[in-house]
């Protein structure tokens, strides 16, 4: 791929108190690319999610690294406006609308401090969102409490919602995780197509590698606040080389459940090891791997930070 960055993180640390909750994280995505996280729960992707999007807890500090969106710093306070071209899709739509408030009183409000125009070109803009979202009754939507959409338009809603400030990036956390397996297709399918038909690049948190490997066509793996491999979704998927991605992949052949069965949990974020933060739970580590933190090593087609990756797992690594 060529062309300017659209997102660069590079060099990320984030802490709260004395937890290392993000260690010189980086990632790149291109106008118009698609990128998956993931990791198992505890790994920190809604903590590099909320720092992209500036709403990380009062406490927390980011005492090194850069996040470039268009060019611009914004973990600056000067160019945190430009954080207004990333939309965001939350997890989860039951809990990101006010039941007392009407759908179209709520996203107007939205449009109102973040989108140019006044309150009639809102509406104009919304009714066309609902439209592209293919909500029913797009204008009919406006006056309806959200108790009367089901879960997947509600979705649909806040996605209109995400895509109202014009944005370049969509940025998603597991959006979802809490619809049903059709309902979650539907929207999956959505998602796609909305990214390319307005050229939209997706920053995408998932536990589900059936997601990943139909929607992002290039992976982050996040273990214990740290990449361990990132390159073409295709290739990590096919050919894992992190004894971590290894192991995650091995413990779903099918690739579509949630991540559980790698002996051990990631470890607490004020109690990370030394050196490469898997060393405790993997099978392969040598003497070095407690002291030494692994460089991220460019491969043919990704960058993986471990120097043991060609070794084989022993059988029976997984549970
Ligand atoms: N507000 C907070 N205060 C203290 N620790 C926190 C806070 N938010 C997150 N953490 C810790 O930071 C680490 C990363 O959490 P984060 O939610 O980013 O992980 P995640 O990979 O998104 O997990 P999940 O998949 O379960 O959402 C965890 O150890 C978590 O306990």
């Amino acid at each position: 791929m060529t062309g300017p960055d659209l997102l660069r993180v590079d060099g990320l640390a984030v802490q709260l108190g004395r937890a290392s909750i993000l260690d010189d994280v980086g990632l790149v995505i291109r106008p118009g690319a698609t990128m998956g996280v993931v990791g198992e729960s505890g790994c920190g992707k809604s903590t590099l999610l909320r720092a992209i999007l500036g709403i990380l807890p009062r406490h927390a500090r980011i005492p090194r690294g850069a996040i470039l969106f268009e060019g611009r710093d914004i973990l600056s306070d000067q160019a945190a406006s430009a954080r207004g071209r990333i939309g965001f899709v939350p997890q989860d739509p039951y809990l990101s609308l006010n039941p007392v408030f009407r759908a179209g009183t709520q996203l107007l409000e939205v449009m109102r401090r973040h989108a140019p125009g006044n309150r009639r070109q809102h509406r104009a803009k919304l009714i066309e969102l609902f439209r592209a979202v293919q909500l029913p009754d797009p204008e009919g939507a406006l006056d309806k409490y959200p108790h009367e959409f089901s879960g997947g338009q509600r979705q649909r809603l806040l996605i209109a919602a995400a895509l109202s400030c014009d944005p370049a990036l969509l940025v998603a956390d597991e959006p979802t995780t809490a619809l049903d397996v059709t309902t979650q297709r539907e929207i999956l399918a959505l998602l796609r197509r909305l990214a390319s038909e307005r050229g939209l690049a997706l920053l995408f948190v998932t536990h589900d590698f059936g997601v990943l490997a139909t929607l992002c066509e290039q992976v982050t793996v996040l273990y214990a606040g740290r990449v361990v491999e990132s390159g073409l979704t295709r290739a990590v998927l096919d050919a894992p080389e992190h004894p971590y991605t290894r192991m995650l992949l091995a413990c779903h052949p099918d690739r579509a459940a949630d991540l559980i069965g790698i002996p051990g949990t990631v470890p607490a974020a004020d109690a990370q090891p030394s050196g490469c933060r898997f060393h405790p739970r993997c099978p392969i580590a040598h003497a070095s791997c407690a002291t030494e933190v692994p460089p991220l090593l460019l491969t043919e087609d990704r960058s993986v930070a471990c120097p043991w990756h060609h070794e084989p797992l022993p059988e029976m690594a997984v549970v």
